[in-house]
């Protein structure tokens, strides 16, 4: 009786085409409403980070975010906006943009087990594989195998043993501005990544234009574009990396893949061959290899790709630095005068700069802090994922949100007496300033702050004391220096024209004699 009653109503249902779509409505009122209350328990009644953009059906504010320098747009929001954390939603994705240290500093180092993973790169991540690397890892048992060995060259003891070969290669770097200064950017570039090859691989790489050097270079710039959050539609909805092969971004991503592997696996190889034969020179890899492992294919795979990751990290952000240190020198002759005036204090006429020097040059600490301030060459870091729900400051942040650290944002907050546009290193001279130090920012932070700090710190010190204490930079003949930078990850200059000029006969005779010691 009841069945045969349920029956004819449901019939009558289909029949009647009123019936038919209030009964739809119904549904729909009562999922949208279930839908509700599961994200209220969610949620537990806080709401989203604010979000004064407008939105658009199904890609929501997400159109908001450039892929192209996309710190300048936040940076410019948080201003309009004035909130600490900003909130991009749409296509399924969210992302959430820190905007300033005490954001960044309560989630990513206070909430480590929360916010220490990576988002997920489809294209470079997984199509390109380069999420087997420790930029990309999540934050688990590989990632923390890939730290430890990483931390096994570049941990603050570790790194004292580089010190005599940084200080080689910053003098080949004098040298070679000595004889050729109308090529200051590939010879500031060879010195950066010099210096890593050495450190991982010893591998000698004498001029710019060397495979390895040139590779290195092609390799980063793809993954720089590839990096930043939205490059590729393909990161925003997944499933597009099931088309099929012939589509572009296919194509990009199986060069990109090749690119990869053979950059991570070609300078690695060559260490094994040289070892073979008991000629590899001192080296991270060398002395990883050395060790036995009960797993060896594991292990291998491991240290090719700890090694991978330093190689292709370490290289372009320190000569970024070097490089924006030098135009800055050009257009600041009144603080190039007071760096060499401090560095020629320390050293005197009969030698060149060392990093035990470090310690006695204050405004060289201070110019090297203004750098990475007036123009951090990661301007959003590398962006975390959520592990889990969270609360912060009364709003809800999804699982699985993109979270962006804006270090631009942080690089410019308001400061009473200086600036903070302008380059001026005695910000952090004076304690009144209250200026917060770019090195808290510019290598990261929490359990992911850059591995190759400590070594980074020492590069960057040698190279800078050197430059400024064997030569004047000036701007170029039409007196115009003008600073553009990259677009993408890393934002590193664009070439520039500047003049180099050894400031004394002296000083030259000093860099001749001491290449001749040089045993990198
Ligand atoms: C001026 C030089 C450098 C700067 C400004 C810099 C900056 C950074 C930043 C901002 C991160 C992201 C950290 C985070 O997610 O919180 C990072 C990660 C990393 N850096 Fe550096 N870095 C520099 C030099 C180096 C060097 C010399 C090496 C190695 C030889 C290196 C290796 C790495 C690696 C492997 C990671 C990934 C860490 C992870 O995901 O756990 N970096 N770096």
């Amino acid at each position: 009786m009841v069945r045969t009653h349920f029956l004819r109503t449901m019939s009558n249902i289909f029949y009647d085409p009123i019936l038919l779509a209030a009964s739809f409505a119904a549904l729909a009122v009562s999922f949208v409403g279930f839908q509700q209350i599961k994200w209220r328990q969610r949620t537990r009644g806080y709401p989203l980070p604010p979000n004064g953009l407008s939105t658009l059906p199904f890609i929501g504010n997400l159109h908001h975010l450039s892929p192209k320098s996309p710190w300048l747009k936040l940076t410019e929001f948080k201003n309009h906006f004035g909130s600490d954390l900003l909130y991009f939603h749409g296509l399924g994705n969210s992302v959430v943009v820190l905007n300033t240290m005490e954001a960044i500093t309560d989630l990513f180092d206070k909430r480590g087990n929360t916010y220490s993973h990576r988002p997920v790169f489809t294209v470079v991540g997984e199509l390109m594989a380069l999420g087997q690397s420790m930029p990309l890892l999540p934050y688990g048992t590989e990632w923390r195998a890939h730290r430890k060995l990483a931390h096994v060259a570049l941990n603050q003891n570790a790194v004292k043993v580089y010190h005599s070969a940084q200080e080689d290669l910053a003098v080949l770097l004098s040298k070679a501005l000595v004889d050729k200064p109308e090529n200051f950017f590939s010879h500031v570039r060879l010195a950066a990544q010099r210096i890593v090859m050495t450190v991982t691989y010893g591998l000698p790489v004498e001029t710019a234009d060397n495979e390895y050097i040139t590779k290195a270079e092609e390799t980063m710039e793809m993954i720089g574009k590839a990096t930043v959050p939205g490059a590729y539609l393909a990161d925003i909805l997944p499933f597009l990396k099931h088309l099929p092969s012939w589509i572009p971004f296919q194509r990009e991503a199986a060069e990109g893949k090749e690119m990869i592997d053979s950059f991570v696996t070609k300078p690695y190889e060559h260490v094994k061959r040289e070892m073979n034969t008991n000629n590899a020179k001192p080296s991270l890899t060398r002395h990883l290899l050395s060790i036995d492992q009960e797993e060896m294919e594991n292990y291998e795979h491991r240290v090719k790709w700890t090694t991978g990751a330093m190689y292709g990290a370490g290289g372009e952000t320190t000569y970024s630095t070097v490089l924006i240190f030098m135009m800055l020198m050009a257009m600041h002759p009144d603080i190039q005068t007071r760096i060499q005036a401090e560095v020629d204090a320390v050293v005197g006429c009969d030698r060149l700069p060392v990093i035990s020097d470090r310690s006695d040059m204050p405004y060289v600490a201070a110019v090297i802090k203004e750098v990475m301030r007036w123009h951090p060459v990661l301007p959003m870091s590398i962006a975390r994922q959520t592990a889990k729900d969270d609360v912060y400051n009364g709003y809800f942040i999804p699982a699985g949100t993109t979270v962006i650290p804006n270090v631009w944002a942080v690089s410019l907050e308001p400061c009473a007496k200086y600036d903070p546009k302008s380059f001026n290193p005695d910000r952090f001279l004076d304690p009144e300033a209250k200026v917060t130090d770019p090195t808290t920012y510019a290598f990261g932070f929490g359990r992911r702050i850059c591995p190759g700090k400590f070594l980074a710190e020492n590069s960057l010190f040698v190279l800078i004391s050197n430059i400024a204490y064997a030569f004047n930079i000036s701007p170029p003949v039409n007196g115009i220096v003008e600073p553009k930078f990259g677009e993408n990850l890393v934002s590193y200059p664009e070439p520039f024209d500047i003049q180099i000029k050894p400031r004394s006969k002296q000083k030259v005779d000093l860099i001749n004699a001491r290449v001749q010691q040089c045993v990198v």
